[in-house]
């Protein structure tokens, strides 16, 4: 491809001019690139915005796969809840247009994926490592519940990273918003990955489902694998509803305990936010402000001062 306004052929080079976006309610030509994979309704492109060279995250909803309204509502539903958000540890939402044939959701691009990949090339992750994305994750997840949202599918896929190794919370699909102090939500319209006990049997639930995907999340990465998970799903959701998980023994007393209190079957148990992060766990461990980028690939050697 020939060097296309001064881009250089590093970045032009997964995108080529046979597929071009134009979103006339702003007047912006884009790009569309390599696909990075697909989520739900939707096939994931990064694309080059040609106004301003930069490269972006785009879900690509092709409008034949959303032909019944409660479809397209649920995609409304997600723009609607994600575009007011702003925060360094939540997936920054440029803008949502369609055209004739799809509707296009332009979020900001997180160049090196997810923690899924990051945990398929470690297999697990030392403490400072998972206290490093658990802060953010927290953050994250502190900033969405001030804004009476709850995430309801918090899961190693949904947490993003971007070329400066920040953490960015995603996919707002299963998210709902309290409408008012107290509220339980009854139903799910999706499977949540981490899902809670008190959502599985349909008591009612709130922000404390998040809570316990957090808990998931922190075993997960610290084991390499998910507390509850069995060759079924009928098995995973019948562990989940006894409380039925166990620590290797490579874990620490300090990770164990903040793991089961995230994990208490009894949502009103289970730790706020800022307990998490007041927790021994955090306090008496080294706590990394910045995380190398070969962190994704290799295990980190932290100061022998900062053991553990
Ligand atoms: C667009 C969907 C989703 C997402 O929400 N964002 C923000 C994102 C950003 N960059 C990327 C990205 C990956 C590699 C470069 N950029 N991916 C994102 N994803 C992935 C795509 C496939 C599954 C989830």
């Amino acid at each position: 491809t020939s060097d296309v306004n001064g881009l250089g052929t590093d970045i032009q080079q997964h995108f080529d001019n046979t597929h071009i976006i134009y979103d006339n309610s702003t007047d912006t030509t884009f790009l569309r690139g390599r696909l990075l994979g697909k989520g739900g309704f939707a096939r994931c492109y990064e694309i080059l915005n040609l106004n301003t060279n930069k490269i972006y995250a785009g879900k690509i909803i092709s409008k034949t796969r959303i032909s019944k309204p409660h479809q397209k509502q649920k995609i409304l539903r997600e723009v609607q809840l994600q575009k007011n958000l702003k925060h360094r540890h939540v997936v920054e939402f440029i803008n949502y247009f369609e055209d004739d044939s799809n509707v296009y959701i332009i979020l900001e691009n997180c160049s090196r994926k997810s923690l899924v990949h990051v945990l398929k090339h470690r297999k697990y992750l030392t403490e400072p490592e998972v206290r490093y994305y658990l802060r953010q994750l927290v953050a994250g997840v502190e900033y969405i519940h001030s804004n009476q949202i709850i995430h309801r599918d918090l899961k190693l896929g949904n947490m993003l990273l971007n070329n400066e190794m920040d953490l960015k919370l995603a996919d707002f699909g299963l998210a709902t918003k309290v409408d008012f102090a107290g509220e339980k939500k009854m139903t799910v319209c999706g499977t949540p990955n981490y899902i809670a006990p008190e959502v599985l049997q349909k008591k009612g639930h709130s922000f404390e489902a998040d809570i316990w995907a957090v808990g998931c999340i922190m075993y997960a990465l610290l084991v390499g694998r998910p507390p509850f998970e069995t060759t079924t799903l009928k098995e995973t959701y019948l562990r989940i509803t006894e409380n039925n998980y166990s620590f290797p023994s490579s874990l620490t007393t300090a990770a164990k305990n903040l793991i089961r209190k995230c994990l208490h079957p009894e949502p009103t148990s289970r730790p706020l936010l800022q307990e998490i992060l007041a927790d021994e766990f955090f306090v008496c461990g080294y706590l990394p402000h910045s995380l190398s980028p070969t962190c994704c690939t290799a295990m980190p050697k932290f100061p022998s001062r900062y053991a553990s």
